[in-house]
């Protein structure tokens, strides 16, 4: 690794017109879009493969990053999604046996823009205090007012479908467990075509520990494109359908909310994150811009029905809007943080969701009880 004189200089630019200089320590070239923050101390390699950090430049709490290095076990999609990525420090050494890359390494070797060596205490300040903003990194051009410029003429994510830049084009079916460093019973990990309940997961970007869990509990899973009409899931013989994560502003992909329409009430629906406020469009809510949003792996979120707290693992931007619900759907889960709406239940079909991440990955495993909700509404609904 470059000793930190020898890297290349770089810089951050807001749309406010704040500039942040630092040192590269990715790919050369420019990136933009919108610029949020994770506080996760761990886990710098699910983020940047999530496909829901489409669009975003992602700046990490933590100080220091690239510690443990890269995994090939840890991906959460086939290679990084997000714009661009910043940290305060990029840790001089990896140290881990199952690592076969080093962070710099990787993000050279798959183009991302990356910057170390900026005050990310006060742009996350600054992002907290003024809220989400669109931003501009960038190794080649170093010029203040050019890249503000640059910052503004960004596209910004509202109104826009990023879904369909990382939904895949093709169906299949799942066969990959959890990794054996994730399985809480520590067993191996060899592929498996679950004989379980049949899920259709419907995939805006999926992150893979989604269908591992779903494996994990013994289900057979066929993962399809997020424009799959409804007749086509249908076709599968389904016992749930699943809505994934994703990237973006939900309102935009309307032919998701359409079809799920169409579902609710045919088939038991478990949906997280966009899912899950693709779900809540469906049905007659309405959901909004949030002012920074939620990413880390430390949420604390109350479970209503039980009364219990869940730390939980987060990544969105927008929220469902509480004061638009119908009566066909109760709030679930709420955020301990800011109250904001954290799940949603339907009453009157089998249909459920939640705005974080039970897949953990990375993250705490507290809710993963919500994939036994989901077993279990699948095998209630069931024909005898
Ligand atoms: N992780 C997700 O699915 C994110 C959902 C949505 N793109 C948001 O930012 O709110």
């Amino acid at each position: 690794m470059p000793a930190p004189s020898e890297k290349p200089p770089a810089k951050l630019a807001l749309e406010d017109g704040a500039v942040f200089a630092g040192r590269s320590i990715g790919a050369p070239g420019e990136c933009d879009g919108e610029v949020c923050f994770n506080t996760s101390m761990t886990g710098y390699q699910e983020i940047l493969t999530d496909p829901s950090y489409r669009g975003q430049i992602v700046t990490m709490t933590y100080p220091q990053i690239g510690n443990y290095g890269v995994c090939p076990d840890d991906m959460e999609s086939g290679g990084p999604k997000l714009s661009g990525f910043v940290v305060r420090e990029e840790s001089r050494v990896r140290s881990n046996f199952r690592s076969n890359t080093s962070l710099g390494d990787y993000l050279r070797e798959h183009g991302v823009v990356a910057i170390e060596g900026i005050d990310t205490r006060a742009l996350v300040r600054h992002i907290r205090s003024k809220g989400a903003m669109r931003g501009v990194l960038s190794t080649t051009d170093l010029d203040d007012a050019s890249l503000v410029a640059k910052a503004k003429a960004s596209p910004g994510l509202v109104g826009r479908d990023l879904v369909q830049e990382v939904s895949p084009t093709d169906s299949q079916v799942w066969s990959e467990p959890l990794s054996r460093w994730t399985r809480l019973d520590g067993s191996g990990a060899e592929p498996f075509e679950g004989d379980g309940p049949h899920v259709v997961a419907l995939d805006f970007g999926m992150k893979w520990n989604i269908p591992r869990c779903l494996v994990g509990q013994g289900c057979r899973v066929t993962v399809v494109p997020g424009k799959t009409p409804a007749d086509e899931i249908l076709a599968h013989k389904p016992d749930g359908v699943f809505l994934s994560n994703g990237p973006g502003d939900p309102e935009p992909v309307a032919y998701a909310t359409d079809t799920i329409r169409s579902l609710v009430g045919q088939k038991p629906i478990f949906g997280i994150c966009l899912g899950h406020q693709l779900l809540s469009l469906a049905l007659g809510a309405k959901t909004y811009k949030m002012k920074f949003g939620h990413r880390g792996a430390n949420q604390p979120v109350q479970d209503l029905s039980t009364g219990k707290v869940e730390i939980t693992s987060q990544n969105h931007g927008f929220a469902v809007d509480a004061d638009s619900l119908p009566d066909s759907l109760e709030v679930t889960h709420l955020s301990l943080n800011d109250q904001t709406v954290e799940g949603v239940n339907c009453r009157t079909a089998p249909a459920f969701s939640v705005q974080y991440h039970p897949e953990a990955s990375a993250g705490p495993h507290d809710s993963h009880y919500l994939f036994d909700r989901f077993l279990a509404m699948m095998r209630q609904q069931a024909p005898a």
